[in-house]
Order: C-alpha cells, then structure tokens, then sequence
C-alpha cells in the first residue's frame, strides 16, 4: 500500500523467506521492522533493517506502517491495522503465555497453545470473568474465552434473548477445546455444582453433567486421529443450551452435521478410523472379545488397520473405553442399549473384513470364501439377519421393474468396492431389521424429518451403497438423538 513516508518512520517491510511446509519447500515472505531512510512520493523507500542495519530498497506494496503496540491486548487499538502489525501483536502475545486477544466487542481471536494450561481455566479465573458483561465492561480484564462467554450470558440475562456464540478456525485450532470451556463457564456462571457436591439426588446427574458428560461419547464416535489433529471432531455441531429465568442451564440439544462417513471404510494414511473402534478393540473384555468375535487389537481389523495407524502417544484407548461407558451411563444408555450398540460396533469390523472372490465358474458374479464368509458369518449373527441374506445383498444386486424385481450379480470389484452392496437404504434397513430402533425406540421415528434426512443421505439410483457407513451414520444420528433425550429441551421458563 501507498503510505506518505519520511526519513526516521517505523514500518514492516516484506522479505523473501523460505518456508517449509509438508516437507517442502516453499517461496514464502515474512514482515521484518524497519526504518525509513529515504523516500519518494510513490511510496517506494529505501529501508534499514531493524538488528542488521541492512539498507534494502523496497516498493510501496511491501512497506506497511509500524507503531509501539506492546501493550495492545485488542487489535483494534493497533496504532496501523495492517496485516503485519496484527501478526506481530499475537506472536507477541502468544510468546508471553497470552493465548487469548481481543479484536473489538465480543470477538477473541484464540491461539492454540498446544500445551495445558490450567492457570487460564481454574476456579480464580472463573471467578474473575463472572460479572464480566454484567458489569458492561468486557475490555478492563485480561482477553480471555471466559470474558465472551460471560457477556453472552449476561447480555442474555438482561435482556432475555438468545445469544450465539460462534467458535470457528481451520482443523486442529482449538474450536473444539473452546467450546468446551465455554460450556463449562456457561455451566458454572448458571450455578453448576461439580458432581462432587453431595446435594441433590446422586442417582440422577443434573442436566449440567448430562450435558458435559456426554461429550466424550460424541468425541468417541464423532471424532478421530487426522494428520492435523489427534482428536479431531469429523462432524459439523451446533449445540443450543437452554437456560431457566434464574439463569441456569434447563437443558440442551446438539444438532450435528455431514459426519465424515467415508472414513470409516477409507481413511487417509496416517490417519485413523473413528476413535470407538480402538476404545473397544483395546478395552473390551476377554468375554466381550469373545462374545463379539473381536480380533486381538485394532491390527486385526481392516477398517481399523488399513490406514497403517493404530496407537497415539499419549492416549490409551483402554482407558477412554472406560469413560465413554460412562458417558453412556451418564446420558442414560442401558446395559442393553450399550450391548447392542457394541455388537453393531463389532459387525462393522466383521463387514469391513468381507472380502470378494471372482465366481469359480468364470461368471459373472462374485463369491465369499474363506476367512471372509467366517466374517460375513460373524456379521450377521451380531446384526440379528441370516447369513444368507447378507450374502445375497452383498453378492448381487436387485433392480425394481414393473414386472417385478431383477436380481443380478455384482463382480467382486463391485462387490468390494460397496463392500456389502446393500443396493439401497431401504434394503439395508430390511435387512438389518429395524436396525437402531432396537437399541430401544427410535427417536428418528418421532422426528420425520429425521427419518427424511436418512433417506435423502442415500443417493438415488445409486448402484450400490456402502452400508457399513450408512449404518454408522444411523448408529451417530441415533446416539445423538439420545443424548438429546438426555439432555433434554425443557424450555420452560428459558
Ligand atoms: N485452550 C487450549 N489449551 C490447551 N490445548 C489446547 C487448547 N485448544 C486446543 N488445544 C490442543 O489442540 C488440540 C486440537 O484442538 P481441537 O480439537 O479443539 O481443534 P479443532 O479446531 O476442534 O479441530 P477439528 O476441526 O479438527 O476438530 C487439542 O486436542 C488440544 O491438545
């Protein structure tokens, strides 16, 4: 940008750098401090180099002007806002411990800090934001996630509307570790208890606790390792809390989006499939294991297996198995509900181990053999249909004429391909009959369009659909839709 320089004037100039990104390097540029030493009426300027002295001539598109910004904490206060001023005060900030800077009213930009850090989130500091909004002055503290979410809240308060509160940024930057800071400080600004507190009815967890107890079942089923981010959520989610007119949180209802379904039969190298098939694969019991025909670890499964990833540092499966059974207990999932939910679970890594052999005959069909009609087998007796008929849904394919069905057979890359060819949605769910209302009444029943929202996922025409994710995609939507039976919509008084 053309900017009236003189002699002595603070600025940032554009340099060339190397960077490297994904292992390969890259043209790049960076902002360096600088001095004018010489100008024209163009805007071109000779400049030194902050540090080395260096004397470089540069065009008017590479100069931006420079202020003393070191006390800034909200970007709009910038003495220039250009890209590099803006730059400089977050790398500024974030280098001091500071994560969190403000950018006008009621917009924070957060840093992720990648490291713990407990001193930002402990109960001093929850204390220190709670009348933040309602004393209608955001800016005297400290930027922090607790200040935004205690002006909504208090903005909501006062004037008895709703508020949104929108967490956005590329994968693996914090949105999801935020919006689970903010429900907390939601939580704990409406009075929350921590379940450690002995009143009220132990038997019963209050919707507070419902609420955030069940995120780790999302995660589990909703989330998985990518090459960005170890726990990355592979869902869009829009979480409405309901508060009572004393201000505390009366319930709660998830909406999600576009779950990732393809990952679950192809993720990326590197890469895993969704986190619940680890969590049962390294915690289940030796009874369950055999009850449901589990392989030993997550090697002996192809869906959990072909990505060639199978353990994170740092996490132990095993151990967040036990936590997402109890967020199963926590939303209110019965030994029955959770006994059908794994042995769907299992059938899934059954189906995903189905491989396809060309006809013996030559013809035109396929066939399953070996260690993969063993799988097949294993797959149908968890999903409660005959074997039969899951090997004639995978193997061929049905088309509806007026004179009445053809049935055909699929080659063994088709068959692959669909891995159980289960031609429509439609034939899936006879097939696997009714396959979630068993788990105990289907919310999706109630709600019609719900239930439209699962037939129009299914392509029409298509030739085949994978039903290895259509069912988990009807196993995610149903698990949400008891969460929110959980969690409840008690909007009375909100
Ligand atoms: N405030 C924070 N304090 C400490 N660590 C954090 C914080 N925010 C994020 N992290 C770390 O960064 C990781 C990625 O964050 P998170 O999962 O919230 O990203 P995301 O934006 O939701 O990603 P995705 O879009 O892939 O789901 C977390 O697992 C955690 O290790």
């Amino acid at each position: 940008m053309a900017h009236h320089l003189h002699a002595g004037a603070a600025v940032w100039v554009r340099r060339p750098a190397a960077g490297v990104q994904n292992g390969v390097t890259a043209a790049a540029s960076e902002w360096l401090p600088a001095v004018v030493t010489s100008a024209d009426e163009g805007g071109a300027a000779a400049v030194a180099l902050e540090g080395s002295g260096e004397v470089v001539a540069c065009a008017p598109a590479d100069i931006e002007l420079r202020g003393d910004d070191s006390c800034v904490q909200d970007l709009i206060r910038l003495a220039h806002l250009n890209e590099p001023s803006v730059l400089s005060a977050l790398a500024r900030r974030y280098a001091g411990g500071q994560i969190y800077t403000n950018t006008g009213r009621g917009i924070i930009i957060a840093l992720n800090p990648f490291t713990p850090m407990p001193h930002l989130y402990d109960a001093a500091a929850m204390e220190a934001y709670r009348s933040e909004g309602a004393a209608g002055d955001a800016v005297a503290r400290a930027p922090h996630v607790y200040a935004v979410a205690s002006q909504a809240y208090w903005r909501m308060r006062g004037e008895g509307k709703g508020q949104a509160l929108l967490v956005t940024g590329e994968s693996g930057a914090g949105k999801t570790e935020t919006s689970k800071l903010i429900m907390k400080y939601l939580a704990f600004l409406g009075g929350y208890k921590s379940k450690d507190s002995d009143d009220g009815d132990a038997a019963r967890p209050s919707v507070e606790q419902r609420v955030l107890e069940s995120n780790p079942l999302l995660e589990a089923f909703g989330n998985a390792k990518t090459v960005r981010n170890d726990n990355s959520s592979r869902f869009g989610k829009y979480i409405e809390l309901h508060f009572c007119a004393a201000g505390s949180i009366s319930g709660a209802r998830i909406h999600t989006y576009l779950l990732e379904r393809s990952r679950l039969v192809a993720p990326s190298k590197g890469e895993r499939n969704y986190h619940i098939f680890y969590q049962l694969l390294a915690g289940a019991t030796r009874e369950e294991r055999s009850r449901w025909a589990l392989g030993a670890s997550a090697a002996a499964h192809r869906l959990t297996a072909a990505a060639g990833c199978l353990a994170l540092p740092g996490v132990d499966d095993a151990r967040d198995l036990l936590v997402t059974r109890h967020a199963m207990r926590a939303v209110g999932l019965g030994a029955d509900e959770q006994e059908r939910l794994f042995s769907i679970l299992s059938a899934l890594l059954h189906l995903g181990d189905v491989s396809f052999d060309p006809c013996p005959d030559g013809g035109d069909g396929c066939a399953v053999g070996g260690p993969a009609a063993a799988s097949l087998a294993a797959a149908a007796g968890l999903l409660g249909c005959g074997a039969a008929a899951l090997t004639k849904a995978v193997t061929t394919r049905t088309r509806v004429t007026p004179d009445g069905p053809i049935v055909s057979p699929l080659g063994a890359k088709a068959a692959a391909e669909t891995r159980d060819a289960l031609s429509k949605a439609a034939r899936a769910a006879a097939l696997l009959p009714p396959p979630l209302p068993r788990f105990g009444g289907p919310p999706a029943a109630a709600d019609p369009r719900r239930r439209e929202g699962v037939i129009q996922q299914t392509p029409r025409g298509a030739r085949a659909v994978n039903a290895p994710q259509v069912i988990y995609a009807r196993l995610f939507d149903w698990l949400v839709a008891r969460i929110n039976e959980a969690v409840g919509e008690d909007l009375v008084g909100a």
